[in-house]
């Protein structure tokens, strides 16, 4: 059985059939809903907010990974946890007290997680690692889905894996942006955990069948190995 989460992001769902493509998810392997809130502010593109993801909420079964790409996400991280997210994660870019807001998070009974922009180095982590449930790696540039991969990922997803070993924390690696069949494997042997997956996911013919072969092809790659 593949350790690997798959979590889709409904950011590539079809908004006129959401309870459907929740649904979707929900008999699905995937492991979580990955939900990407955006501002206009610090990325150049606005998602949905509140009344959307009580929606989400309601339907969804499995635990709900909210990534949150707006400034100053202290404001929100009471509603957040009221709205039934189970994992907040935060851009390190975003907070001038990144530690103070992660025990927030955390106080709010939610997993706490901090996500990299491309350009971010891993070890700016390395006073707060232990801290941290998840490190999100952004793949592509935050505010927008359906985009290319950025190749130097895997070397991130490396760095931040023997950092993680090297401080003896339980963090851990989900990988955001561009993930498909072809780069997943890769990814998990660089030290991915989690893999979120939205146009490759949502824009595939059957996406039911789409998640099956991304999880079974996480699965067999660790079989190999071993
Ligand atoms: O955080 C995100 C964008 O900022 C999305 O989660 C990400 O882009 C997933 O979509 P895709 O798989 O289509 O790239
Ligand atoms: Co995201």
């Amino acid at each position: 059985m593949s350790k690997t989460k798959i979590a889709p992001s409904l950011l590539a769902a079809d908004f006129g059939n959401l309870q459907r493509d929740i649904e979707m998810v929900n008999k699905s392997d995937a492991d979580w809903h990955h939900i990407d809130i955006m501002d206009g502010v610090f990325v150049p593109n606005i998602s949905y907010g509140m009344p959307v993801l009580k929606t989400i909420a309601e339907h969804a079964t499995k635990p709900l990974d909210v990534h949150l790409m707006i400034v100053d996400p202290d404001r929100y991280i009471k509603t957040f946890a009221e709205l039934g997210a189970t994992h907040l994660t935060v851009h390190y870019e975003t907070c001038p007290h990144l530690h103070r807001t992660i025990q927030a998070i955390k106080a709010e009974g939610m997993k706490a997680g901090v996500a990299l922009n491309p350009h971010t180095n891993v070890n700016l982590l390395k006073n707060i690692i232990k801290d941290l449930d998840i490190v999100l790696i952004m793949s592509v540039n935050p505010g927008f889905g359906g985009q290319s991969f950025i190749e130097n990922t895997y070397d991130k997803v490396y760095d931040l894996k023997q950092l993680i070993k090297d401080s003896d924390s339980s963090a851990l690696i989900e990988v955001d942006g561009g993930v498909n069949a072809k780069n997943a494997k890769a990814l998990i042997k660089a030290g991915a955990d989690i893999l979120v997956a939205g146009s490759f996911i949502f824009k595939s013919e059957d996406p039911t069948k789409t998640i099956q072969e991304l999880k079974k092809s996480t699965d067999k790659w660790s079989i190999f190995e071993l």
